[in-house]
């Protein structure tokens, strides 16, 4: 039988373990997240938070235990599925992690373009998603001559124009002043409302005091509180 946890969880960590070599990164991770949820993790410097995460992308293998997202099995998932598996999840980087080169337009257009959309659509989609993030008026400009807050909007409409289910941010207002940080917080409410389950690393308490969310916490590797398995 199905049981709830396993009917409402859109990701399922059991007993995760994650080594780099000698360092124990990630001890005995279990976690449920929820369709729709919104999850803070929180915890110091160098406490696994983006190990957690890489681990669900796949951009980094485990050592022992399973996950599940979606209901895919990372551990099972062959090679040729893996971008399947990418496609689940926007993920966004403090350091926003744009291409210089390319335009606002275009580093979020890649996306869809990449997925072999059409080009009439993949225009229409990348201008609506730019203004709500408000950048529409920015779409020839290249990365570097926009501020942090701005990069950091252009990053959040590549993460969800692929709307995609997941949206995993590792430290997304840790290069940020106070008044962009609150902005990028408030559009990934915004997503969170229109359906995506949202996964936030921080180690910023005021961040994690300004939204609702569930709060975990890792310790040294370890989950606290536990998962009640
Ligand atoms: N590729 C790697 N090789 C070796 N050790 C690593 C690697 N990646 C992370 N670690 C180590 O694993 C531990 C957890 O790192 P992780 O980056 O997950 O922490 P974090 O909580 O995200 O920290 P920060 O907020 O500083 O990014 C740290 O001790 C780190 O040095």
């Amino acid at each position: 039988m199905t049981s709830l946890a396993e009917k409402n969880a859109v990701i399922r960590m059991f007993h995760v373990h994650k080594r780099y070599g000698a360092k124990q990164a990630l001890v005995d991770a279990t976690l449920d997240i929820a369709k729709n949820e919104f999850l803070f993790i929180s915890g110091p410097s160098g406490a696994g938070k983006s190990t957690l995460l890489k681990l669900l992308y796949l951009a980094e293998p485990v050592s022992e235990g399973q996950i599940l997202v979606d209901g895919m099995n990372l551990s099972r998932i062959p090679q040729r599925r893996i971008p399947m598996l990418r496609r689940k999840f926007g993920i966004i980087f403090q350091d926003y992690k744009l291409i210089p080169t390319r335009t606002v337009y275009e580093n979020v257009a890649l996306v869809l373009e990449a997925r072999g959309q059409k080009r009439s659509l993949v225009e229409k989609k990348v201008k609506h998603v730019l203004r709500v993030v408000g950048m529409e008026d920015r779409l020839t400009t290249y990365p570097p001559s926009l501020s942090g807050g701005e990069q950091q909007r252009v990053a959040v409409a590549r993460a969800v124009i692929g709307d995609p289910k997941i949206i995993l941010a590792d430290e997304p207002t840790g290069s940020l002043d106070d008044d962009s940080a609150a902005i990028i917080l408030q559009l990934l409410g915004q997503f969170h409302q229109r359906g995506a389950t949202v996964v936030v690393a921080t180690h910023d308490r005021s961040l994690i005091e300004s939204a609702t969310g569930r709060v975990l916490t890792l310790h040294q590797g370890r989950l606290e509180p536990p998962a009640d398995v």
